[in-house]
């Protein structure tokens, strides 16, 4: 799938992984539209961006994605202003095990809200032009980490959620790929302040960062390069691409027969 005139989603897109998916897309000619809760990071990379790029590449929306009325105003003004919508990464998320329902609450639930509010845009059966989805999960999705168990549970369901709608996607005829990315540890202010973030198991400090220096930590730029395969590469759907320093690979799930 070519990018150039294509139009993205990213909710996240003022820091961390979301800012380096936005500066992959931008590269290679989408028109991206920026979400994000926090609006001083927002605008100050919109700033940035338009220096860059040009103004009518990007715009930047304070968006808090537990917000069902603000995402419905963020798809509809971008809808307005780009005409459509290609491609949403759902990247927003967060990690405290001492707020554990904000944590469900963000990385899960307004994953699938912001997904079938957008679905209403990009589904074809709705009018939509088709594209695809691709959600950010973790390693976590698919590995327990042993300190973090609501933070794997939030992203074992998002992998789960992501294969459930491509399915969905295939047999109904959305014209939509749905696909997961599952990165280890980066370099991101998520993974900064560890045993704060750990709740009722700081105890596990240490052994968590036992796993760091097992598994290394990647950069933004690495994790974003990834992702844009999810996105181009029009024979993954249903995938869930897990993205360590010594490489990537596709996870190889059971299947009945
Ligand atoms: N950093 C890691 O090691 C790592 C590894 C695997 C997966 N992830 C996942 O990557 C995604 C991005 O995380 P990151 O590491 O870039 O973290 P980050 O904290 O650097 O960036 C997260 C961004 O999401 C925004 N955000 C948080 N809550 C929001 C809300 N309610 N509405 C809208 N925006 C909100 C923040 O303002 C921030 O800009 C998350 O889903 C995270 O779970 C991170
Ligand atoms: C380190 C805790 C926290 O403060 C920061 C976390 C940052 C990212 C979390 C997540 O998205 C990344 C998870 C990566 C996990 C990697 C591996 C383990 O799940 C596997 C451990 C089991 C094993 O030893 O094989």
């Amino acid at each position: 799938m070519a990018l150039i005139g294509k139009v993205a989603v990213v909710t996240g897109a003022a820091m961390g992984l979301g800012n380096a998916m936005t500066r992959i897309l931008l590269q290679n000619g989408a028109k991206v539209v920026l979400l994000d809760v926090n609006n001083t990071a927002g605008e100050n990379f919109q700033e940035a961006l338009h220096k860059e790029y040009g103004s009518e590449k990007t715009f930047f929306f304070k968006c808090d994605v537990e917000s069902e009325q603000q995402i419905k105003a963020a798809l509809k003004k971008t809808t307005e202003a780009f005409g459509g919508i290609d491609i949403l990464c759902n990247n927003a998320g967060i990690l405290n095990e001492g707020e554990w329902e904000k944590t469900v609450s963000i990385n899960m639930v307004a994953l699938f809200r912001v997904t079938y509010l957008a679905l209403e845009y990009m589904n074809k059966l709705n009018g939509g032009r088709g594209g695809v989805i691709v959600n950010t999960a973790s390693m976590a999705g698919l590995i327990p980490l042993l300190s973090c168990p609501v933070y794997t549970a939030t992203k074992h369901g998002v992998v789960g959620f992501t294969r459930a709608m491509s399915l969905a996607s295939k047999a109904s005829g959305y014209g939509i790929r749905f696909n997961a990315l599952c990165p280890g540890f980066v370099q991101t202010d998520l993974f900064i302040n560890i045993p704060k973030r750990l709740g009722q198991f700081s105890n596990l400090a240490d052994e968590t960062l036992k796993l760091v220096d097992k598994f290394k930590v990647l950069t933004v730029t690495q994790v974003a390069e990834s992702f844009l395969e999810l996105v181009t590469d029009e024979t993954k759907d249903g995938e869930a691409l897990i993205v360590l320093p010594d490489g990537t690979s596709y996870m190889e799930f059971p299947v009945l027969c």
